[in-house]
């Protein structure tokens, strides 16, 4: 059997659906993206309160959307942008590979290895029971982590690509935490593009 460069593979995780799509983009495809979306999305830097001390938050973000319905996580309340010509072409690969649509585009730029996105799960209510979370890479590789809530044995860890898709389905935010951790290696921007439905 030959194995083609976008095949997904399917992570072995109890409790939870992890899909990873390694070359979901062409490299020229990536290379084009990457540079568009870090020019053209509204990239905005938050503050966030954790244990009563407020610090910028350790990465930009921007959130798209095709309704005008806000979404928010840990105590930042973001508004939707209309999308942009770019976003509507990536949603569409993505709808049309797993048969699924989406609402809602949370972007994330990683300026460098400082920048981070800390343990945390996709479950806020208006995500819906089980959502099913497009998670798109483009720019630096990084590191992504997850963790078994209750069995601490469980872990797992997977480099995220430039042009690569991971979904995160079934009990997944059910049961697991993830996270972008800091790197100390000298590396490039990293653009993450998370889809969601936002109900
Ligand atoms: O940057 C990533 O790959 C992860 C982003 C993420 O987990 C999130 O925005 O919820
Ligand atoms: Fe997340």
């Amino acid at each position: 059997m030959t194995l083609f460069k976008s095949d997904p593979i399917v992570l072995n995780m109890k409790d939870a659906e992890v899909i990873y799509y390694p070359s979901f983009f062409a490299r020229s495809e990536a290379n084009a993206y990457f540079n568009v979306l870090l020019e053209t999305i509204a990239w905005q830097l938050d503050d966030i309160t954790i244990f009563g001390k407020t610090v910028p938050q350790p990465r930009l973000t921007a959130l798209y959307a095709n309704n005008s319905k806000s979404y928010s996580y840990s105590g930042i309340h973001m508004q939707p942008h209309p999308f942009t010509k770019s976003l509507e072409a990536i949603k569409a690969k993505v709808e049309l590979e797993l048969q699924h649509r989406f609402t809602t585009y949370l972007c994330n730029l990683y300026r460098d290895g400082q920048d981070s996105n800390g343990w945390h799960t996709d479950n806020e209510k208006a995500l819906g029971q089980r959502p099913l979370i497009a998670s798109i890479s483009f720019g630096a590789e990084r590191i992504f982590h997850f963790k078994h809530k209750e069995d601490s044995n469980l872990k797992q860890k997977l480099i995220l690509n430039h042009g690569s898709l991971l979904i995160m389905k079934g009990g997944t935010q059910d049961y697991w935490l993830h996270q972008l951790p800091k790197t100390k290696k000298k590396i490039g921007k990293r653009i993450n593009l998370t889809f969601r439905t936002v109900y």
